[in-house]
């Protein structure tokens, strides 16, 4: 079986009856939400989704999954989710589906993470997957400057036809060619600091439990902090 698929259906083990539960974007957490949907048919399991993009309510929504906005809830009590990068201290990157805005703010109402990956998303450090920024249309070009500036290698996230990639907000993507981030940490401060730029995906000290598949099994971390 794919990695990606035998990565999400595991996940679905941690969903239990009576839970809100956060549902990811990408091509993993794809997997993840059939199951769920397909659980929730066959076997009564009985939970409330809570979605990071359009994509995935659509998904949800076609699979008859009940959906709650995250302001309509208490609180989620866990989310499920994929990652662009893993670093070996368990920082990530997100947002290579560009829905980093919506997976941070249900990540953050969240009591807990879990990622879902393959192990080609496992790495020493952040880095050689570009860093998507989520930037306001008005002033990205400036943005844009200073990002070159600062050696960053920006480019801005395209469609296939070249118009500029808009997010589920309507915002533009700046995807940071960076290589190798030595101190992530700083980054998200300098970036958070950054007027125009509404989210990054750089997702620090959050995951509580990583799931990985391998061509032999699905791995289990539990990330303690
Ligand atoms: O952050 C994301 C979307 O914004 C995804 O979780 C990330 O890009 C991983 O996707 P995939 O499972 O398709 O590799």
């Amino acid at each position: 079986m794919e990695l990606k698929k035998a990565v999400g259906i595991k996940a679905a083990d941690y969903i239990e009856n009576g839970m809100v539960v956060g549902l990811g974007t990408g091509s993993t957490a794809y997997y993840f939400v059939e199951e769920v949907g397909r659980r929730m048919k066959e076997e009564g399991l009985d939970i409330v989704g809570v979605t990071t993009s359009i994509r995935t309510k659509e998904q949800a929504e076609r699979l008859q999954i009940p959906l709650k906005s995250v302001d309509e809830v208490e609180y989620i009590d866990m989310t499920i989710d994929g990652a662009d990068e893993i670093s070996d201290d368990f920082h990530g990157i997100k947002g290579g589906g560009a829905a980093h805005l919506y997976e941070k703010i249900v990540a953050n109402n969240s009591k807990k993470i879990i990622w879902i990956v393959d192990e080609s998303k496992m790495v020493q450090k952040l880095g050689a997957f570009p860093l998507p920024i989520e930037v306001v249309k008005y002033g990205s070009q400036q943005l844009f400057k200073r990002f070159e500036e600062k050696g960053y290698q920006p480019s801005f996230r395209k469609n296939e036809d070249d118009t500029l990639y808009l997010t589920d907000e309507q915002n533009y993507i700046i995807d940071l060619h960076l290589g190798q981030i030595d101190y992530p940490i700083e980054l998200e401060k300098e970036l958070d600091k950054m007027t125009g730029v509404v989210e990054h995906g750089l997702f620090l000290n959050c995951v509580d439990t990583v799931l990985i598949g391998t061509s032999e099994e699905v791995i289990v971390k539990e990330v303690s902090r």
